[in-house]
């Protein structure tokens, strides 16, 4: 299921302003790359560009190539929704659909993509949610709302419902920073399980987070407030952390920055 994204020269504006500048990575299926940076140096605004949910800003664009593989995901015939639902999104607030049961949350976009048997929905809901390590505690109670659960249980709702559609690619923007340590090493422990089969991308500002669950960290910049974010350096995160070759990479992740 999982597959490679390969980024060249990306740019994304909003309007007239150039968020993001030069952008050129590839990123590993079955592996957990990271994105780091300060506050402000485009890494959300880059994630959503991997499957085109940029664009859904008013004014924003993007310039540059992304290929899923084989796939331009620019490219002229491409339907954005279904870019969408191959590289699926959760979201750093926890956000099930909060009048619906957790069954409905889980078969939400299955049902929106196709026509299943209640049998068929049963398998899938119970898959995803045994693949979001919630299973067990929610199996007596699938008709009650979402939003009765915890923040971290409703996380892990939000990615049994991005697993659901079986996407190729799982984009994660600070998942866990709404959640309390628990949560976050459950969700942690989540993502290390799931990228034996998908191709994960998360943001987080938790340096130990990116250590601990990444495989590869790719390190952004801004050269000044106002310029572009910049890609300054991607590598084995063991490196990034241990031995990082810019300058400014060390002095970020040293907490010397600024
Ligand atoms: N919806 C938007 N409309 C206009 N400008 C935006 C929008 N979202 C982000 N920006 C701008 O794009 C730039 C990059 O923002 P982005 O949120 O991608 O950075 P980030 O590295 O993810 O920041 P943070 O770590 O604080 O979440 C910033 O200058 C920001 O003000």
């Amino acid at each position: 299921m999982a597959k490679q994204i390969e980024v060249a020269g990306l740019d994304a504006y909003y309007g007239s302003h150039k968020a993001i500048e030069g952008i050129s990575m590839t990123i590993e299926p079955r592996s957990v790359t990271a994105f780091i940076g300060p506050s402000g140096c485009g890494k959300s605004t880059f994630l959503r560009t991997l499957n085109r949910m940029h664009e859904v800003i008013p004014g924003a664009r993007v310039v540059g190539k992304v290929r899923l593989e084989e796939q331009d995901l620019y490219g002229a015939d491409v339907d954005p929704v279904s870019v969408r639902r191959t590289i699926g999104m959760v979201f750093q607030r926890p956000n099930p659909f909060p009048t619906m049961s957790i069954f409905d949350n889980v078969a939400a976009g299955l049902r929106l993509n196709g026509r299943y048997s209640r049998s068929q929905l049963d398998g899938v809901v119970e898959e995803s949610l045994k693949g979001a390590n919630l299973w067990n505690e929610v199996k007596d109670r699938l008709n009650k709302p979402g939003a009765g659960l915890s923040g971290g249980q409703q996380q892990r709702l939000c990615i049994a419902r991005a697993i659901a559609v079986r996407p190729q690619v799982l984009l994660m923007d600070e998942p866990c920073s709404a959640l309390d340590p628990i949560s976050t090493l459950a969700i942690e422990d989540l993502i290390s399980q799931l990228k034996q089969d998908y191709t994960i991308v998360i943001v987080t500002h938790n340096m130990q987070q990116a250590a601990r669950v990444s495989d590869k960290t790719a390190f952004f910049n801004l050269a000044a407030q106002g310029q572009p974010g910049k890609l300054v350096e991607m590598d084995e995160t063991s490196k990034i952390f241990t031995n990082p070759a810019e300058k400014a990479t060390e002095d970020y992740i040293t907490g010397r920055f600024g």
